[in-house]
């Protein structure tokens, strides 16, 4: 093939990425990246940025969530743990608009009721999930990816001619180094390390200024070294950002733990610090024991 028709190649390829992530709907992984728009302020004067009060959750019958009360502060970094089936992906669903409970209150602030809004509307309203698996768009730059994320909530045509402003340059370049790839700027995202695509995600979830972010298992797969980068990343995010953080890696929740909630059987079994929830009885016999 000659250096004209793959550059033609290519150009289609990031062409059709930037309209497969405009054209995604609800319930796609890109989707919750890509839907956060410019959120009004969150009313925290309550000391509270997420409030989950008695929710239930049922599924055929079978009790998923089952009374779950939360709260979480703003700019906390909260664990969650809690055995397989414990309900800490359906809790995520229901905050994110993805699953309705059938009953309980769920606030973003004290005045933004999430059971009234949607899953596109939430991404807007400020709150970001990342799934285990990373989805970013393999095709494009580092760079491209993360401008991507700032456009993709913009029609094809103006995406097409979109040019970051200065201050969106600037936020970019921090993100960058946020994620430690300001080295990798203009590296394709699939040539990547594991850890690296993580973190791509999550400059891209950050590009768009989220409240309140959700992260699934970000570990898994990871080596230690970024394992440890990856700690180091949520430690400089947080209290900025408020951060949930569904781990089954105790070691390290163990570094970036100040408070551990486990969940067991849709309901909040034990919270405290990581030590403190270790040593209950009742974790060690339904979770840590087996
Ligand atoms: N759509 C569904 N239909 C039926 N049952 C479901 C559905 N979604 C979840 N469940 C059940 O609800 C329970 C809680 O599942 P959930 O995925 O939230 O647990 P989890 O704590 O995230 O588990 P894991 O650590 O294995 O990911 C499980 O028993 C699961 O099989």
């Amino acid at each position: 093939m000659t250096p004209d028709l793959l550059e033609a190649g290519a150009t289609r390829m990031r062409t059709a990425a930037v309209k497969a992530a405009q054209n995604t709907e609800s319930g796609g992984r890109s989707a919750s990246m890509a839907r956060i728009a410019t959120p009004g302020e969150v009313d925290v004067t309550h000391g509270r940025i997420l409030y989950l009060e008695d929710v239930h959750v049922s599924f055929d019958g079978f009790k998923a969530i089952n009374g779950l009360n939360l709260d979480i502060a703003p700019g906390e970094l909260r664990c969650i743990i809690g055995p397989n089936g414990a309900g800490k992906t359906t809790m995520m669903d229901i905050i994110t608009g993805k699953t309705r409970p059938q009953k309980g209150s769920v606030f973003f602030g004290s005045t933004i009721d999430l059971l009234r809004h949607n899953e596109p509307q939430i991404a807007q309203l400020g709150i970001g999930r990342k799934f285990q698996k990373p989805t970013v768009f393999e095709q494009l730059t580092v760079f491209e990816n993360l401008e991507l994320a700032l456009k993709t909530h913009k029609g094809v045509k103006h995406s097409m001619f979109f040019k970051l402003s200065s201050e969106q340059g600037d936020r970019l370049a921090q993100v960058l180094h946020t994620i430690h790839l300001a080295g990798s700027v203009n590296r394709m995202a699939g040539e990547l390390s594991h850890g690296q695509k993580q973190w791509l995600e999550i400059g891209m979830l950050l590009m768009q200024d989220p409240k309140l972010l959700l992260l699934d298992e970000p570990v898994a797969g990871m080596t230690d070294d970024e394992t440890a980068r990856t700690a180091e990343l949520f430690l400089r995010l947080k209290g900025k950002h408020s951060l949930m953080v569904v781990e089954h890696d105790m070691s390290f929740i163990n570094t970036i733990s100040e408070k551990v909630t486990v969940l067991c059987e849709g309901s909040v079994l034990a919270e405290g610090t990581l030590a403190q929830v270790q040593a209950d009885e009742r974790v060690i016999e339904v979770y840590l024991g087996r």
